[in-house]
């Protein structure tokens, strides 16, 4: 199994490979076109062959796509595909207000045993994966408001991970799980928040690469993943509000917990476990 991370920016990528490293000590530093792979390799649980590279490619969807189809390019020719591609790194989260702690006075007493339901809204810190990777600035204004590309009969919008390695990455890490948007222009306030969760209504997270990381992984066929940390609220910009070592840290855990996790899978063309 060789799975490829793409991250924008160094700080993220260290993060991951700090994550990976703590059941793998680092290998080697390969060059790609336009950047270098931090290579890993986990002993995965089955003990089946594991190898991890991790490259920052630049922020944005255009970086993340140039970045991944070199390295996933190198690796073919090399005649060493790697089975899957993930876009990782810091993003924002469509948080809403922490609930009350108060119940309700209809709330009848219970003595069962308290419940920990899956989180469903991600706060700082919160690990999210994408269930569906969404562009969701790649389009037209029209006189009814945006168009997406394939509104105006061109190309896609969307590309969806695997679903058991959804699921499972998101037990293992306890993360939100949601569609994650890709955006070029990071959301600077409440309406564009809620214009675009109007659009998407089920969007846990934006980030600017993951659209760009599935793009050129399907281009060559390759499953892709998405798992973002969340280091800001979408919305009104709040510089001093950003928790980004606290994204950072939540990073390196989950990838200490993923990457034994994915030598663990193999994938048919449905991207199904096999
Ligand atoms: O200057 C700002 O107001 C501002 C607000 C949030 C993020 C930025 C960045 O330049 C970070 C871009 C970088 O980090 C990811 N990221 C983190 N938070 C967000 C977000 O709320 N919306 C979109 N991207 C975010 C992104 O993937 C980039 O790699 C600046």
């Amino acid at each position: 199994m060789r799975v490829l991370i793409v991250t924008a920016v160094p700080a993220e990528r260290d993060a991951v490979v700090r994550g990976i490293a703590a059941t793998a000590p680092e290998v080697a530093e390969l060059p790609v076109p336009g950047g270098v792979i931090h290579r890993l390799s986990p002993v995965p649980p089955t003990g089946r062959p594991l190898t991890v590279d991790v490259l920052a490619a630049g922020v944005g969807p255009a970086a993340a796509a140039a970045g991944t189809a070199a390295a996933l390019t190198a690796a073919a020719v090399a005649r060493t595909p790697y089975d899957l591609a993930v876009s990782a790194g810091i993003g924002g989260g469509f948080t809403t207000m922490p609930p009350t702690t108060a119940a309700p006075a209809t709330t009848p007493p219970t003595t069962a045993a308290p419940t920990s339901p899956a989180p469903t809204t991600p706060r700082p810190g919160s690990v999210v994966v994408a269930d569906a990777i969404v562009a969701a600035d790649l389009g037209a204004e029209t006189p009814d408001g945006f168009a997406a590309v394939t509104d105006l009969g061109f190309g896609t919008v969307e590309h969806l991970p695997p679903a058991p390695l959804v699921a499972a990455v998101a037990e293992a890490t306890d993360a939100v799980r949601g569609t994650v948007l890709t955006v070029s222009t990071v959301t600077g306030s409440a309406e564009r928040a809620a214009e675009l969760l109007r659009r998407h209504p089920h969007a846990v997270a934006e980030a600017m690469e993951g659209f760009g990381v599935a793009e050129a992984a399907a281009a060559q066929a390759v499953p892709a993943l998405e798992v973002r940390t969340v280091s800001n609220a979408v919305g009104p910009r709040d510089r001093a509000a950003w928790r980004i070592g606290e994204a950072m840290e939540a990073l390196t855990s989950a990838f200490a917990t993923i990457a034994p996790l994915l030598g663990t899978w193999t994938f048919d063309p449905e991207g199904t476990r096999q």
